[in-house]
């Protein structure tokens, strides 16, 4: 075993400690985070009370997973812009408008996936 392997092995775990703590504090300064908490926490409920089929949990989590990055990548934009721009910026107003387009895209995806994991499941529910 090379003498350095312990030292990347710290690295790695204190990159993962960075990254939790990157989602942390996007939860407590994002209160809509707390929507996509809720969101998921529903949805997973939902999974299980209809009993989805390997596949539609691979694309629920797929889903679910991909509109939390795209949330933490908005929370980051934003970051940056209001330390690099505090003062008002077209190009600056742009990245931030940009950057919640791509949250919009993957919701609106998000929501494609659900209504047809779950649409046809809710309509027979509500049906009888
Ligand atoms: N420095 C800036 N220069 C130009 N336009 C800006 C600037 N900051 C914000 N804006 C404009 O105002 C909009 C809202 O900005 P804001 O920082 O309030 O983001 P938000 O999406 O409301 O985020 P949050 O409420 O999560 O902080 C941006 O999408 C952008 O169009």
């Amino acid at each position: 075993m090379p003498r350095r392997f312990p030292a990347l092995l710290r690295k790695r775990a204190a990159s993962f400690g960075y990254a939790f703590r990157g989602v942390g504090a996007a939860l407590r300064t994002e209160v809509h985070l707390w929507f996509h908490a809720a969101a998921t926490v529903v949805v997973g409920w939902l999974g299980f009370y209809f009993g989805l089929a390997r596949w539609e949990w691979a694309a629920v989590a797929l889903a679910v997973g991909a509109v939390w990055c795209a949330e933490l990548i908005n929370t980051a934009v934003e970051a940056v812009v209001n330390l690099v721009s505090p003062e008002y910026h077209p190009l600056a107003g742009r990245a931030k408008d940009v950057a919640a387009g791509a949250v919009l895209v993957m919701a609106l995806a998000a929501l494609v996936v659900g209504l047809l994991v779950f649409g046809p499941r809710v309509w027979k529910w509500l049906a009888f």
